[in-house]
C-alpha cells in the first residue's frame, strides 16, 4: 500500500537577484557554490523535490548557506518563492499549488495546516504578551472565540511543554531560551496542525537543555502523531528524530533517504565528512 503524503515539494525554487545572461539558463549556468559572480544572484534554493508523509519526521541537514531555512520560510509563506510546486493533502486545499493561493488562503494554512518554530524565538512569540496570551491570540487569529475554552487548551499545552502554570502569565522575555522554545512548541500546537516547520530550535541552547527540548519534541511526536520537517546543521539532532533524511549543499538535494542508511552507508563526499565529524 502507498501512503499519500501530507505535503508535496516539487522543483522548489529561491533565488535572491534577477539573474543574467551568464546565470539564467538552468542547465548551463555555472555558479560559484549557489551564487553567480557576474550579476550577484544567489541561487538559495534549486530544483528541491520531496515528500512528507503523515506521521513522519523528515531531517533536512547541510551546512550554513546550503539553503534549508530559506526554503522552510518559503514552504511557510514568510518568503516569496521563486519557482515550484507544493501541494497539502487537506480538502480545502487539495490538488492546488499553495504557493499560489490568496494571502488569505496562505493565512489559513499557517493557521490550521501550519506550524512553525523559529531558532529565535523573537521570531515566534509576541515578547510582551503572557505566555497563555501567545498561544490564545495564535487560537483566536484562527477564529476561536470561546474564552474558557481557548483559557483550557493553552493551559493543557503548556503543561504538555513543561511550562509549570504558575509562570502562565509571565511573559516569555523573562523565561530561559529552552523555556522560550517550549512556549513556541505549545504555540505551534494550538490549533492543532497536521504539518509542524522546525527550524534549528536547539542551535544555541546549553547541551542538557538541548537534549531536555529534543525529548520532547520526540514525545510530541509519539502523542499526536504530528508530521514533522526539522531543519539542522547537526546530524546529531537529525539523527535523534528523523526517519528519512535530506542533506542540501548549495542549494540543492546532494543525497535523500532512511537517516540510519545515510548515517550508515553515505554516498556523497559532503555527506561522508558530516558523518564522519559525528564519530
Ligand atoms: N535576503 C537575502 N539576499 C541575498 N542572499 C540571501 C538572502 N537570504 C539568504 N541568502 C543566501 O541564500 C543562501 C541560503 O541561505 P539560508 O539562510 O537558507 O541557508 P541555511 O542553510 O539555512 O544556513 P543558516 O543556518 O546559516 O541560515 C545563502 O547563500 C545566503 O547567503
Amino acid at each position: 500500500m502507498h501512503e499519500t503524503p501530507i505535503l508535496r515539494v516539487r522543483n522548489l525554487e529561491k533565488q535572491f537577484g534577477q539573474g543574467c545572461p551568464d546565470c539564467k539558463d538552468k542547465e548551463s549556468r555555472s555558479l560559484e557554490k549557489n551564487y553567480c559572480s557576474a550579476c550577484g544572484t544567489v541561487y538559495a534554493v534549486r530544483d528541491v523535490s520531496f515528500d512528507l508523509f503523515p506521521g513522519e519526521v523528515l531531517g533536512i541537514v547541510g551546512e550554513s548557506g546550503s539553503g534549508k531555512s530559506t526554503m522552510l520560510q518559503g514552504l511557510y509563506f514568510d518568503a516569496e518563492i521563486t519557482g515550484g510546486e507544493v501541494y497539502i493533502d487537506h480538502p480545502a486545499v487539495l490538488d492546488k499549488n499553495v504557493l499560489e493561493l490568496s494571502s488569505q488562503q496562505k493565512r489559513y494554512i499557517r493557521n490550521y495546516l501550519y506550524g512553525m518554530v523559529y531558532q529565535n524565538p523573537v521570531h515566534g512569540l509576541k515578547m510582551k504578551f503572557s505566555s497563555v496570551g501567545n498561544i490564545a491570540e495564535k487560537m483566536i487569529a484562527a477564529g476561536g472565540r470561546n474564552v474558557s475554552s481557548i483559557e483550557a487548551r493553552s493551559k493543557t499545552l503548556l503543561e504538555k511543554v513543561h511550562i509549570p502554570l504558575r509562570r502562565m502569565k509571565e511573559e516569555p522575555r523573562n523565561f530561559s531560551g529552552g523555556m522560550q522554545q517550549r512556549v513556541q512548541i505549545a504555540k505551534a500546537l494550538s490549533n492543532n496542525p497536521p504539518i509542524l516547520f522546525l527550524d534549528e530550535v536547539t542551535t544555541g541552547l546549553d547541551l542538557s537543555v538541548q537534549a531536555s527540548v529534543l525529548d520532547l519534541i520526540k514525545q510530541i511526536q509519539r502523542d499526536l502523531h504530528i508530521s514533522m520537517i526539522v531543519v539542522s546543521h547537526d546530524l546529531a539532532v537529525i539523527r535523534m528524530l528523523a526517519d528519512r533524511s535530506i542533506v542540501m549543499l548549495n542549494g540543492t538535494i546532494i543525497e535523500k533517504g532512511l537517516t540510519d542508511q545515510i548515517l550508515e552507508d553515505p554516498q556523497h563526499e559532503y555527506t561522508q565528512q558530516l558523518v564522519y565529524s559525528l564519530l
